[in-house]
């Protein structure tokens, strides 16, 4: 699959002229996120309600889930499609959560619920200790890209997390993208994700 969009990284024979390039990645990424975030803040109560219990079905139904008893996740904020359903029935069945802590620099710590014999958080590589990492995102498209807030949180996370372990992203419907038709721009440094879980719907990515 072409990646026009994929910039390579330092090292390149032509690395300083790759730099206007890097830029102008962030800047329709920018652009991605300023739309999206338009877009988030018009979902109605009801409907993120509605959202909400939805992710849970899917998320729970999906084999992605079937066995894991330690499951990295977040709590959604405000206009995200609803996590709260999905970590209560996760909790309900005696699968740990690790929530992440953000950090000064950007970075991701961890805490556990319910919490373990040692309170308070765990540390950066905690989040390898996870059978699955479900991970928040403003967009994604078919080939496993993803769009964040622009932290580079989940950037730094996702190193840390052994390949074998399936990292899935949960985004509204119309935020799965077809990499074919409009792929995210993506830098060398993004993360792949391996599905994608909707209010309606889950997949596997090419990745
Ligand atoms: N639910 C959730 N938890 C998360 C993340 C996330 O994306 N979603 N993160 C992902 O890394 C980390 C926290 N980083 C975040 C960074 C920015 C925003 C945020 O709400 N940004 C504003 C826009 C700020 C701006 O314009 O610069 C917004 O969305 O309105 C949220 C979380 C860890 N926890
Ligand atoms: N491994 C890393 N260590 C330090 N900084 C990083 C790392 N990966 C990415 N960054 C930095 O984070 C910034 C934002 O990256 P990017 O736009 O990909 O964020 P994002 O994936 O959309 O956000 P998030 O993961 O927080 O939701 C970039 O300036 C990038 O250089």
């Amino acid at each position: 699959m072409p990646t026009p969009d994929t910039v390579r990284g330092a090292g390149s024979s032509s690395e300083l002229s790759l730099v206007p390039d890097v830029l102008a990645v962030e800047a329709r990424k920018r652009a991605l996120r300023r739309d999206v975030r338009r877009t988030r803040r018009a979902v109605s109560a009801p409907d993120a309600a509605a959202v909400d219990a939805a992710v849970a079905h899917v998320l729970l139904d999906c084999p992605l889930l079937a066995g894991a008893r330690r499951v990295a996740a977040y709590t959604s904020l405000p206009g995200e499609p609803g996590t709260r359903t999905a970590l209560a029935e996760l909790r309900r069945r005696d699968v740990e959560v690790l929530l992440p802590v953000l950090l000064p620099d950007g970075d991701l710590d961890w805490e556990l619920r319910p919490a373990g014999p040692t309170h308070g958080p765990l540390g950066v590589h905690a989040v390898a200790s996870a059978d699955l990492v479900v991970v928040p995102a403003l967009a994604v498209d078919t080939a496993g890209r993803r769009l964040g807030q622009g932290g580079g949180s989940y950037d730094r996370a996702l190193r840390r997390v052994p390949a074998r372990v399936p990292v899935v992203a949960v985004v509204h419907d119309e935020e799965l993208l077809d990499a074919a038709v409009s792929p995210l721009p993506a830098l060398p440094h993004d993360r792949l994700v391996r599905a994608v879980v909707t209010p309606t719907r889950w997949l596997w990515l090419a990745t």
